[in-house]
């Protein structure tokens, strides 16, 4: 199976999936497998690994090969470039950034590692990468048009691009660490527009509540990053975070 079946799989069943974030960066690979274990304990679908900066070095690599020996669910490369491609995952977002001024993000650096992930030949899942106000590292690194947060229309328009051009995916992206989730009316508006294809929304979401009124407003697959790294009991806050965002599918 595919990872983007078994992620439809989750969906389909559960009506939402929730991944876990590891920034490859901001710790030694023993404490990210501490977090991937503990998530995975608590519920979480699957492993997402990348950040707006470089790792440096081998430990990209270590980390996911780390991850990968002592957890069951995929590890899915969520690339800031083509340094954040590493063969010891299960499956790349092959993602363009298209709210970005810079050409480099919305299609440069995928033709820079399109001969290398063919090589690999490693599952891709084409997305479009929507980084919304306000953006966090990602959108000053991507130098991005930051979609207002009060113009739902402008996402949705930027989504159906994506669709169009046959992204399977569209995240939704507050930017990591964000003050507050993305507002629902936006996850909602795009989400409309979007009818059966998968919407990833995340930033900012830090407890149940939160990744209830993301799911209950559409999204299909909720991220969470900062909240998970800084809690004193992973297991915990991501089984809170797992039924909040299954709870909010069936309110
Ligand atoms: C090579 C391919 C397929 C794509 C790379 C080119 C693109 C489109 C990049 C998008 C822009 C970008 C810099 C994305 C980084 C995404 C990311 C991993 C963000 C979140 O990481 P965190 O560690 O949560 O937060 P920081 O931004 O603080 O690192
Ligand atoms: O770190 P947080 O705020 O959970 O954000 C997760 C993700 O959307 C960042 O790319
Ligand atoms: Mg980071």
């Amino acid at each position: 199976m595919t990872v983007e079946e078994y992620l439809s799989e989750i969906i389909q069943k559960e009506g939402i999936a929730h991944v876990t974030l590891i920034d490859p960066a901001s710790q030694k690979p023993e404490e990210a497998v501490r977090l991937a274990t503990e998530a995975v304990a608590g519920g979480t679908n699957a492993i997402m690994l990348g950040g707006s900066t470089d790792a440096g070095g081998q430990l990209l690599d270590l980390t996911a090969k780390m991850i990968k020996e002592n957890v069951s669910v995929p590890i899915i490369l969520f690339p800031g470039s083509t340094s954040g491609f590493t063969t010891n995952a299960d499956c790349v977002l092959f993602m363009s950034l298209l709210n970005s001024r810079d050409p480099h993000y919305i299609v440069g650096n995928q033709m820079l590692g399109a001969l290398t992930l063919y090589k690999t030949g490693m599952e891709s899942i084409p997305m479009a990468y929507l980084v919304c106000e306000p953006g966090g590292t990602v959108g000053w690194v991507g130098d991005a048009k930051l979609l207002p947060r009060a113009k739902p229309e402008l996402a949705a328009a930027y989504a159906l691009t994506g669709k169009y051009y046959g992204m399977r995916y569209t995240y939704l992206e507050a930017g990591s660490g964000a003050d507050s989730p993305l507002p629902p009316e936006m996850i909602g508006t795009v989400k409309h527009v979007l009818k059966d294809s998968v919407l990833i929304v995340g930033g900012g979401i830090r407890d149940g509540k939160a990744a209830a009124i993301c799911a209950k407003a559409g999204a299909d697959i909720i991220v969470t990053g900062t909240a998970i790294e800084k809690a004193d009991d992973v297991k915990a806050l991501t089984a809170e975070i797992v039924m909040g965002a299954k709870m909010g599918k069936k309110a």
